[in-house]
């Protein structure tokens, strides 16, 4: 019994580093990619990039174990650490694999772990048992879960992946399973994000993905999923590959937490960024 208590008190001590502000916003970034997706740009000079990221103050970063204990030392206190427990992988997408536990997250100092899980495939009943027992293992230490939940498995074909009835189904599956932060695919407009996020009674937030090819609609995504009533984001690729990482995390931190509308984001971003080119 006394255990529960201070289990549900340590959740709440720690989402309370997740998401300080009153506002209730989470702004995640996340590295969490090189084995599922491959070393790609960004992730290549993984230090740096970190660093980057930090400077612009997200309210965590995610990544897996080992990258944690090489890379994040600097930034302990600084930054909250979310700990990635699963991964699917390059040659096998339509799975997320156990690679670490909540046991090591508490001993990273983690903030929060984060577990990823495809539905819509052959293998849905086993990556929701994953689910259910990571949640378990959270909840029994007080440890905040985030879940990468996207419909992408074998019976879901191309842009049903962005639906409103899949992507309501997978942010719905987490929830029920005791979640405490859903990421899932944008469903490409806020009113349809919006049924998504009322059908999901925990803290619901978004990828970044791939699909935007400028940086206005970006800010503009990002924009449109907190008028839609998201939690947040959790961003990875467009970061951490933008030109300057520093500035635009900057940036989309005032759209999230400050409510900046893009005009305002698009004239902050340019001058963060001349600022940086007199430096
Ligand atoms: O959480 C993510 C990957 O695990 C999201 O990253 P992207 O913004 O690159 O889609």
């Amino acid at each position: 019994m006394k255990r529960g208590l201070f289990s549900m008190l340590g959740k709440e001590v720690r989402l309370g580093r997740l998401i300080p502000n009153a506002d209730g916003h989470y702004f995640g970034l996340t590295v969490d990619h090189a084995i599922a997706r491959g070393v790609m740009p960004g992730l290549d000079t993984i230090g740096a990039t970190i660093a980057k990221m930090a400077a612009g103050g997200p309210n965590a970063i995610t990544m897996h174990k080992g990258i944690a204990e090489k890379c994040f030392a600097p930034y302990a206190g600084k930054v909250p650490l979310v700990l990635k427990l699963t991964t699917f992988g390059v040659y096998h997408f339509e799975e997320d694999v156990q690679v670490a536990d909540v046991d090591e997250a508490v001993c990273l100092g983690a903030d929060a772990v984060s577990t990823g899980c495809i539905v819509g495939g052959d293998n849905q009943d086993q990556q929701l048992a994953q689910l259910g027992r990571l949640s378990r293992d959270a909840a029994k230490v007080g440890m905040p879960i985030i879940c990468h939940i996207y419909p992408r498995g074998n019976h879901i074909t191309g842009a049903e992946q962005y639906s409103v009835e899949n992507v309501t189904y997978a942010a719905r599956a987490a929830a029920e399973l005791g979640i405490d932060l859903v990421k899932t695919n944008y469903t490409g407009d806020p009113e349809s994000f919006a049924r998504v996020v009322q059908a999901v009674p925990t803290r619901v937030a978004i990828a970044g993905g791939t699909k935007c090819k400028t940086v206005r609609d970006y800010l503009q995504m990002t924009r449109d999923v907190i008028d839609a009533g998201a939690a947040g984001v959790t961003y990875g690729r467009f970061v951490f590959q933008y030109r300057d990482v520093t500035a635009l995390v900057k940036t989309l931190g005032q759209v999230i937490h400050k409510g900046l509308s893009v005009k305002e984001a698009t004239e902050l971003l340019e001058q963060l960024e001349q600022n940086k080119n007199k430096e």
